[in-house]
C-alpha cells in the first residue's frame, strides 16, 4: 500500500509538483506551568494544486497552530523547519497575496448586504490596473453563482440580534470574500463549527467544487465531520499531541490503520480516527493504555515515511559551522545542502531534531536575503521564548489601489452602514434638541444684570461640556464594535489606515456636526447670546473645532482600549478629570503650577475660553447698588476668571490641532496594535 499521494488519488486537475510543502516542523512554546512546551513535533507533508485536505485531531491537538504555521500566522513561540512555496522559499509578500485565509469567526458588517460585502471585498483587493469596476463585479456574480449565494444577494449578513442569512450563507459569504481574490492556497479554520450537519457538509462540498474548477489547494482543520464530508476529502492530515498519526490519501486511511491492527469499529471513519488518537484521562490505567497505542501510531507512521512514505524527510545535517548574527558568534550550522532553496530556507539545529533540548540557528546568508526582500516585508532578528535569535517578519502587505479610490470604497460602505444604523444619528437629534430646549429656556433672554454674568457662564459651559460625552460615548461604541472587522482587513493588507481614518472620520463628522448646529442656532437665538453675525459664526467655528477633537478623542480611545466596558469607564473618567482644567470649576490662573500644563492638553480649556471670549468681549452689565461684587464689563469677567490667556483663533486652532494629534495617536496604536509580527520559515 502506497501512501504517497498517487496520480489516481489526487484530483484530475493536480499537478505534479507540490504547492506547498514542509519538513521537519516543530514548534514550541513557554508556558508558566511547563516551561517550554512542544507544540508541533516533527511535522512533514506537502498539498497540491485542486486538493481538498483535512486536518483533524483530537481538541488540543495541534490543528490550529499547524494551520497558522503553513498560512505563516504564527506568531510569539519558536518554529523551525522548512516550508516552500511552489518548490522554493516563502516570501512574505508573494506568499500573503496568494494564500487566502477564512478565520474560524465570520467577522463581516451585519447591516451590508451578501453582495455589498463581496464587492467590497473585490474593490479593494484587487488592483485597478488589472481589474475594472465591471471585472470586479463580474468576479462577485461568479462567486455568488459559484457558492450558491444568488438568492440571498441583496440579504443583509445579520447578527447582534438583526436576522440575515443562515450560518451557512454566512461562512459561505466569508470565503466568498477571499475567493474572489483568486488565491492559489485557500485556508479554513474550522469552517463547519457553529454549522447544522447539512449547512457543514455544503460547505466542504463547495471548497470541493472550487478547488477542481480553480485548481485551487484547500487545507482546513475540521472536528469530527461526518463520513459523507470525510468521503469529500482528497487527503488527510491526522494529529495527536502535536506528532503525525497519518497524511495521505483520504481514502486509505482506513486500510492504514487496519494494517496496523485498528480495524474500524465505528460506522463515521472521523469518530474512529479521533477514538484511535486521543488519550483518555478517565483513569491513570486508561491514560497509560492510550498514550502508549498513541505513541504506537506515531512511531509507525513515522517509521513508514522513514521507509518512503508519504512526505520525504529532510535529512538533517552535519553540524559543523559556526554561524554568527549581527556579527556574533551564536551557534553552529551544519553543512549546506546542494540546493540552495534549502541554504536559504532551513534552520537547522545544533542537536538532533525533535529534541527540545537543541538551540536554534539562524543561518546569515538567510538573514540577509530576506532582509533585502523585495516588497514591504521586513525581517527583524529577536530574542524568541529561549532567549534564541529568530526571524520574525513584519508583513505589511503594499497597497492594492491608489489612496483616493480605497477611500471613496471605505466611504461609501460607510455611508450605507450609517444610513443603516440610524440610531447613532437619531439619537444626536434626540440629544441636541433637548439641550437646545433645556439651555434655551433654563438661560432665556440672558439681560445685563449681574446673574446674567452667573447664567452665560453656566450656559457655555454646559454647552462645551454637551460636545464631549453625547459624541465620545456613542461614535466610540460604533468604531469599537466593528473593530474586529477593522483589524481582519487590515492584517490583510486590504487598505491603508490612514483611508480608514479619513473614511470613517468624514462619514461621522457631518452626521455628528448637523444636530449640534442646529442646537447652537436654537440656544444662540431662546437664549438670547450677543446678536452679531461674526460672533455667530465664530461661535460656530469654536463648535467644530471641539466637536473634531472629540471625534478624535473617541478614535484614539477606541483604539487604545480593548474592552468596550473598561472604555465606558475610563472615558467619562478622563472627560471628567479634564473637566477641571476648563476654567469654569477652577480658576484657569489659580492652578496649582505642577497640573497647570494640563489645560494646555484640554478641549475643554480651548472650547470654553472661546466660548466665553467671543460672548463677553464688548458686553456691560449694569450692577446692583450695595451688591459686593459688580462686574461691569465682560473684559471684567475674563480677567476674573482667566479666561483671555489665548486668543478666541488660536482656541479654536489649538482645539484642530489637539483633535490631529488625537487622531496620528489612534493611527500608531492601531498600526502598532495590529501589526503582523510572524514567526517565518
Ligand atoms: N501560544 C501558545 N501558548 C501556550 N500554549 C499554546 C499556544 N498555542 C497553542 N498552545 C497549546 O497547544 C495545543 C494545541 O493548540 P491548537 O489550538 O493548535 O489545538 P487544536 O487542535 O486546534 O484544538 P481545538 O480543536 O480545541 O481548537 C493546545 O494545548 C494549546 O493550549
Amino acid at each position: 500500500m502506497a501512501f504517497e499521494v498517487s496520480s489516481s488519488t489526487r484530483p484530475k486537475n493536480a499537478e505534479g509538483n507540490p504547492i506547498l510543502s514542509w519538513a521537519n516542523l516543530n514548534y514550541d512554546v513557554k508556558t508558566k506551568q511547563h516551561g517550554v512546551r512542544r507544540i508541533l513535533s516533527d511535522i512533514s507533508g506537502q498539498i497540491y494544486p485542486g486538493e481538498l485536505v483535512a486536518i483533524m485531531g483530537s481538541s488540543g491537538a495541534g490543528k490550529t497552530t499547524l494551520l497558522n504555521v503553513l498560512a505563516g500566522r504564527v506568531q510569539g513561540g519558536r518554529l523551525y523547519g522548512d516550508i516552500k512555496f511552489n518548490g522554493t522559499a516563502r516570501d512574505p509578500h508573494t506568499f500573503k497575496r496568494m494564500l487566502a485565509f477564512v478565520e474560524q469567526d465570520d467577522l463581516m458588517f451585519s447591516l451590508l448586504s451578501v453582495e455589498e460585502t463581496l464587492l467590497a471585498s473585490a474593490q479593494l483587493r484587487l488592483p485597478d490596473e488589472k481589474y475594472t469596476e465591471s471585472d470586479k463585479r463580474q468576479r462577485v456574480e461568479t462567486v455568488l453563482r459559484q457558492l450558491r449565494l444568488s438568492h440571498v444577494r441583496d440579504t443583509k449578513i445579520g447578527g447582534h440580534g438583526l436576522r440575515g442569512v443562515s450560518g451557512g450563507e454566512r461562512k459561505r459569504v466569508s470565503i466568498g470574500m477571499e475567493l474572489v481574490t483568486d488565491p492559489s492556497i485557500l485556508v479554513l479554520d474550522e469552517p463547519s463549527s457553529g454549522l447544522d450537519s447539512s449547512s457543514a457538509e455544503m460547505v466542504v462540498e463547495l471548497t470541493k467544487e472550487m478547488s477542481r474548477q480553480r485548481n485551487l489547494c484547500t487545507l482546513m482543520t475540521i472536528h469530527q465531520p461526518s463520513a459523507e464530508m470525510v468521503a469529500k476529502f482528497d487527503k488527510l492530515i491526522l494529529l495527536s499531541q502535536g506528532k503525525l498519526v497519518y497524511m495521505g490519501p483520504a481514502n486509505q486511511a482506513l486500510p492504514f490503520f487496519e494494517n496496523q491492527g485498528y480495524p474500524s469499529t465505528n460506522s463515521n471513519p472521523a469518530n474512529f480516527f479521533i477514538d484511535l488518537m486521543t488519550v483518555d484521562f478517565a483513569s491513570d490505567e486508561a491514560m497509560r493504555k492510550s498514550e502508549q497505542r498513541v505513541q504506537a501510531l506515531v512511531d509507525y507512521f513515522a517509521e513508514y515515511r522513514e521507509r518512503g512514505g508519504v512526505a520525504q524527510k529532510s535529512k538533517s545535517p552535519q553540524l559543523t559551522h559556526k554561524y554568527t548574527v549581527s556579527g556574533v558568534t551564536t551557534g553552529e550550522i551544519g553543512n549546506m545542502p546542494a540546493s540552495s532553496d534549502q541554504d536559504y530556507s532551513l534552520q537547522y539545529l545544533t542537536g538532533k531534531s525533535g529534541n527540545s533540548n537543541c538551540s536554534l540557528s539562524v543561518y546569515e546568508g538567510r538573514s540577509e536575503k530576506m532582509t533585502n526582500m523585495a516588497g514591504p516585508s521586513r525581517v527583524s532578528i529577536s530574542k524568541d521564548i529561549t532567549n534564541e535569535v529568530v526571524d520574525i517578519v513584519y508583513y505589511e502587505a503594499p497597497p492594492m489601489n491608489r489612496w483616493l479610490s480605497e477611500m471613496l470604497v471605505l466611504l461609501k460602505r460607510d455611508w450605507i452602514l450609517s444610513k443603516r444604523n440610524m440610531s447613532l444619528v437619531y439619537g444626536l437629534i434626540g440629544e441636541c434638541v433637548v439641550n437646545m430646549v433645556f439651555l434655551g429656556f433654563v438661560f432665556f433672554q440672558l439681560g445685563k444684570d449681574q446673574s446674567s454674568v452667573q447664567n452665560r457662564i453656566g450656559a457655555l459651559f454646559s454647552l462645551t461640556v454637551q460636545c464631549t460625552f453625547p459624541v465620545i460615548i456613542p461614535v466610540m461604541t460604533v468604531i469599537m464594535t466593528s473593530r474586529d472587522v477593522l483589524l481582519r482587513e487590515r492584517s490583510g493588507g486590504t487598505y491603508r489606515m490612514t483611508s480608514y481614518f479619513f473614511a470613517k472620520s468624514l462619514s461621522f463628522f457631518p452626521l455628528v456636526i448637523a444636530p449640534y448646529y442646529i442646537m447652537y442656532l436654537g440656544m444662540y437665538f431662546i437664549a438670547h447670546l450677543q446678536y452679531d453675525a461674526a460672533k455667530f459664526f465664530i461661535g460656530l467655528a469654536n463648535l467644530s473645532a471641539i466637536l473634531f477633537a472629540a471625534l478624535g478623542f473617541a478614535f484614539a480611545m477606541s483604539m487604545a482600549v480593548r474592552s468596550l466596558e473598561v472604555a465606558h469607564i475610563i472615558t467619562p473618567v478622563s472627560l471628567g478629570t479634564l473637566m477641571l482644567f476648563a476654567g469654569n470649576l477652577s480658576n484657569a490662573k489659580a492652578i496649582t503650577p505642577v497640573l497647570r500644563w494640563l489645560k494646555y492638553v484640554c478641549i475643554y480649556y480651548y472650547a470654553y475660553s472661546g466660548f466665553v471670549q467671543n460672548e463677553f468681549e464688548g458686553l456691560e452689565f449694569t450692577c446692583t447698588p450695595g451688591a459686593a461684587i459688580c462686574y461691569k464689563t465682560g473684559q471684567d469677567v475674563l480677567n476674573t476668571y482667566g479666561l483671555d490667556e489665548l486668543p478666541i483663533w488660536q482656541c479654536i486652532l489649538l482645539n484642530v490641532v489637539l483633535g490631529i494629534a488625537f487622531y496620528a495617536l489612534a493611527y500608531c496604536l492601531l498600526r502598532w496594535k495590529a501589526k503582523p509580527r510572524y514567526l517565518w520559515l
